[in-house]
């Protein structure tokens, strides 16, 4: 089993004690589906099923179960601070281009598509909870038939989002459920929305960083 967790912060906001409960909300819904306080299912882009978090601290989460991409993160301003693309599709097609999108069991290009399978397939709710107002839910893949047409193993990948008053945490736990050993890696591929005014000396070098290994100037 591997484990690895993830949390974006922001400044000091008060913190409320309301009481816990749990339940589970699930993918397949036609209108709106919600047994936990602050966790509910609803219809998204492209009729996309999509998680809501609603925390009582003013900020909002929404999760797609395909990819099990967080594609928007709005603090109590209304402001969101994650990015989607603008040419971003929901027609399960291609991988949402923003947000938080999985990458998983493969980074970047390699034996198997660029970026692994992960945020290609419908994750479902399997968990959700409120602790203390903070609206937790938990997704699940597991491997079937198009994750073995290109990787060849069992595995359940668990991926709990809590939206707190203050920050968005995520934990992913990647279970081997096959007889067999395997590697992996993964990756959270963060698109976070900046406003950024900047002039580039025309003489300078422009320097970026395209995969892990590999950096290029031009
Ligand atoms: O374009 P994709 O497959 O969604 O991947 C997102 C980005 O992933 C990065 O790792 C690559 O360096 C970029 O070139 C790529 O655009």
């Amino acid at each position: 089993m591997a484990m690895a967790s993830m949390s974006f912060s922001l400044p000091n906001l008060n913190l409320r004690r309301v009481n816990r409960y749990s339940g589970m909300a699930f993918a397949s819904v036609n209108k709106e589906t919600s047994t936990t306080v602050g966790v509910r299912v609803t219809e998204g882009e492209g009729n996309l099923p999509k998680v809501v978090l609603t925390s009582p601290h003013g900020s909002e989460a929404e999760i797609y179960l395909f990819g099990g991409c967080i594609t928007s993160w709005k603090v109590p301003s209304g402001k969101d601070l994650l990015f989607v693309r603008p040419d971003a599709v929901f027609n399960k097609k291609k991988p949402i281009s923003g947000g938080v999108p999985h990458c998983f069991p493969q980074f970047g290009p390699g034996a198997i598509q660029q970026h692994g399978f992960a945020r290609n397939l419908d994750w479902s709710v399997v968990d959700s909870d409120n602790a203390d107002g903070n609206p937790v839910v938990t997704l699940l893949l597991k491997d079937g038939p198009y994750s073995r047409s290109m990787w060849d193993f069992g595995f359940q990948a668990l991926y709990k989002v809590i939206l707190n008053s203050k920050s968005i945490s995520t934990e992913l736990i990647i279970t081997n459920t096959d007889n067999k050993p395997f590697s992996f890696n993964s990756a959270l591929h963060t698109y976070f929305s900046v406003s950024v005014v900047f002039s580039m000396p025309s003489k300078l070098p422009f320097c970026w960083s395209d995969q892990i290994s590999k950096f290029h100037c031009s």
